[in-house]
Formats: C-alpha cells, sequence, structure tokens
C-alpha cells in the first residue's frame, strides 16, 4: 500500500520532497503556512537542472490539526531546526503522530534529534542530512541546481531493529521518487561532515550578506577564517570519538565552495533567511556545537565569535520584526 507521508513545512527543501515522494506514488500531504494559498491554487513549481522545470500538486493543510485523524507513515520535518524554541516542533506535531509514524527530520544542525525522543520515546526517529541548495523564489516556486542527495540513519544509531527497517524503507522510497539516498548504521558522523560546511558558511554568508564565492573574494584573509573554524569542527567532532572527520574531510567541503568561485557562489539557508527577515538556526547549527566544544574542553573561538555575532543579529532581527508589527 502507498505510504501515508506528512511533509511539515514545505519550503525550499520540504517542496522538493513533496515532488520526489509524489514521484515515488506516496500520498503526499504538505503541511504550509505563508505559502498556503499559492500552493493550494497552483501547487508546487520547481525549476531544477536535476529534474527539469516541473511542477507537482499535493494536498495541503494549514496545521497539523487539519491532518490529524489518519494514520501517517512518515511525518517529514522540512522546517527550520529551531531548538529553544517554545512549544517545541516536536511538541506542536503531536496531533500527527500515531504508534508507529517514523519521524523524519530533514534539516542542518546538531543534536537536534533529542526534543523528538523526549516526546516520542518509542516512535523512530530518522535523521537525514541533506545536501541540497535550494531557494524558494516565491510562495511554491522553487529553483535548485542538480545537487541532491539524503543521508540517512536513525537516532540513536543502536536504535531497534524495526526503526532500522523504517530508515531504509524510506530511503527505497527516495530511490522510487528518482532522489538520491544513502543508507547509515550511524549517521552522527555524516551530520559532522555537513557541519563542517554549515557551521561556518551559513552564519558568515549571513553576516557579510554574501553568497560564499562573494565572501571569499572579498578580503585575502577569508577563506583562511573559513577553514580555520572547519578545523575547530574538525578538533570537536575528534573530542566525541568521530576519528573520520578529519582535515581531509574538512579540505574536500571547502574545496567544493572554492570550486565555485569563477561562478557568484550559492546563498546558504541562514543567508535566504536574513533576505526574510526571518529567524535562523543559531542554536541549531553553531550554539550546540560551541556548547558541546566547551563540554568537551575544546577551544572553539573562532566559532564562538560567529556564535556571539551571530545571536545579536539574530535577535536584532526578532526586535525588528516586533516593531514592524506594531
Ligand atoms: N535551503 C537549502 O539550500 C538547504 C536547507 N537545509 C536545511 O533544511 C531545513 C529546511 O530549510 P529550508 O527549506 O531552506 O527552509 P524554508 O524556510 O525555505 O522552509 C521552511 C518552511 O517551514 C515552514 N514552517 C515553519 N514553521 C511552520 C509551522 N509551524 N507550520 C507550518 N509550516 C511551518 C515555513 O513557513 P513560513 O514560510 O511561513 O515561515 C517554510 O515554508 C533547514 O534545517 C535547513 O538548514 C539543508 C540543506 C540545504
Ligand atoms: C550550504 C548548503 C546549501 C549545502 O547544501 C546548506 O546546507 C544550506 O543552505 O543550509
Amino acid at each position: 500500500m502507498a505510504p501515508n507521508v506528512l511533509i511539515f513545512g514545505a519550503g525550499a527543501i520540504g517542496s522538493i520532497y513533496v515532488y520526489i515522494l509524489d514521484q515515488a506514488g506516496a500520498n503526499v500531504t504538505a503541511v504550509c503556512r505563508s505559502n498556503y494559498q499559492a500552493a493550494k491554487e497552483h501547487g508546487f513549481e520547481i525549476m531544477s537542472e536535476k529534474f527539469g522545470h516541473v511542477k507537482v500538486k499535493s494536498s495541503v493543510v494549514r496545521t497539523v490539526e487539519e491532518a490529524s485523524g489518519q494514520e501517517w507513515d512518515y511525518v517529514l520535518v522540512c522546517s527550520k531546526a529551531m531548538c529553544g524554541s517554545r512549544p517545541t516542533t516536536a511538541e506542536i506535531l503531536k496531533p500527527v503522530v500515531g504508534a508507529k509514524t517514523a519521524i523524519v527530520l530533514l534539516q542542518n544542525g546538531i543534536s537536534i534529534e533529542e526534543e523528538y525522543i523526549e516526546a516520542y520515546p518509542s516512535n523512530p526517529v530518522i535523521s537525514v542530512v541533506v545536501y541540497l541548495p535550494a531557494t524558494q523564489l516565491a510562495s511554491g516556486i522553487i529553483k535548485m541546481g542538480d545537487l541532491e542527495y539524503l543521508e540517512v540513519g536513525t537516532y540513536p544509531s543502536d536504535a531497534p531493529s524495526s526503526h532500522k527497517e523504517a530508515a531504509s524503507a524510506f530511503c527505497d522510497l527516495i530511490k522510487a521518487g528518482k532522489g538520491h539516498a544513502i543508507l547509515y548504521d550511524d549517521v552522527q558522523p555524516r551530520r559532522w561532515s555537513k557541519l563542517i560546511v554549515n557551521a561556518p558558511w551559513n552564519p558568515l554568508c549571513a553576516l557579510a550578506r554574501s553568497t560564499d564565492v562573494a565572501f571569499m573574494n572579498a578580503s585575502p584573509q577569508a577563506t583562511d577564517v573559513v577553514w580555520s573554524v572547519m578545523k575547530e569542527i574538525v578538533a570537536i567532532a575528534n573530542a566525541l570519538g568521530y576519528a573520520e572527520i578529519n582535515e581531509e574531510e574538512a579540505a574536500f567541503q571547502l574545496g567544493r565552495a572554492k570550486a565555485r568561485i569563477p561562478d557568484k557562489g550559492i546563498e546558504p539557508s541562514m543567508l535566504a533567511d536574513i533576505w526574510l527577515g526571518r529567524a535562523m538556526e543559531v542554536e541549531a547549527i553553531v550554539g550546540n556545537t560551541v556548547r558541546i566544544a566547551e563540554k568537551k574542553g575544546v577551544p572553539a573561538p573562532g566559532l564562538t565569535m560567529i556564535y556571539v555575532l551571530t545571536k545579536a543579529l539574530d535577535e536584532s532581527n526578532a526586535r525588528q520584526r516586533i516593531l514592524k508589527k506594531l
């Protein structure tokens, strides 16, 4: 039987998985907020090097309450990871999480799984690392390139075999929709590898209001600053026992950005948040990492400076949003 999939947050990433899972034959419903009307009337339009110029119309709802009363095999969390916000996203999802629902987190950051484990100790929690630069240009209209792949695994890595099966079935579903997914027994090292990218690039590009390439081109020191923060992330991952996260891995990740230099570069999702005056994933991507470094006694002066600046910027933006509403 076709699985029932609820996508919570159909922005840049969520919309693309509406398309992929629809292609896979799943029954897809998207929980939309600002793009509800556009998605309801016109569906989602994806301009992509990977899939071409495609459109998909799924069932859409405004809230999880509207989607309750039905068994969901998978709830995909594709909203921003706002660690520390209240209510937590895990709490918001209560009406749609049944006894067998697998909660799938397609989000950046580290230690983002804890709130779900706390709220749903018996449900499969599937942690997914997303490589997919994408932007929502207007409500329901998304642009992506040719890169799309997911690194998938249960949280924790020693979850029961039924949770492992749910993670494996999720990968098969993505592949059936012509997406790319790789299953890991322990996906946490892959999260640290992605953090090497996100922890320096997302906040630095947001602070500098620049693409990664514009940032590197702006001063002779810029690339070295990024590199030094990447090495801090490697040291933190090593202190946690992830020996496979090393400078070679960091050099590979920095190389991906350097390879874009003749081009105009990419806008990390935190830069998209800045343009729209939205809250940024400061805690999930930077704050949690700084706190792990402190706990493990690993010096992280570059990352800490980035945290302090980005946190202040995020709070300043929050004050601006309040003033605009008055
Ligand atoms: N964009 C990218 O290139 C990449 C992003 N990622 C990660 O993927 C995750 C998703 O990012 P992205 O798609 O860019 O984010 P977006 O901001 O584009 O999309 C998030 C969506 O979630 C919606 N949302 C948030 N809260 C609710 C709610 N309570 N009810 C309904 N909808 C809600 C937002 O609605 P509204 O518009 O109303 O705010 C928005 O449509 C993040 O963790 C990000 O770091 C990973 C790799 C690449
Ligand atoms: C840097 C990028 C685009 C990599 O996929 C990303 O993860 C983000 O924008 O948050």
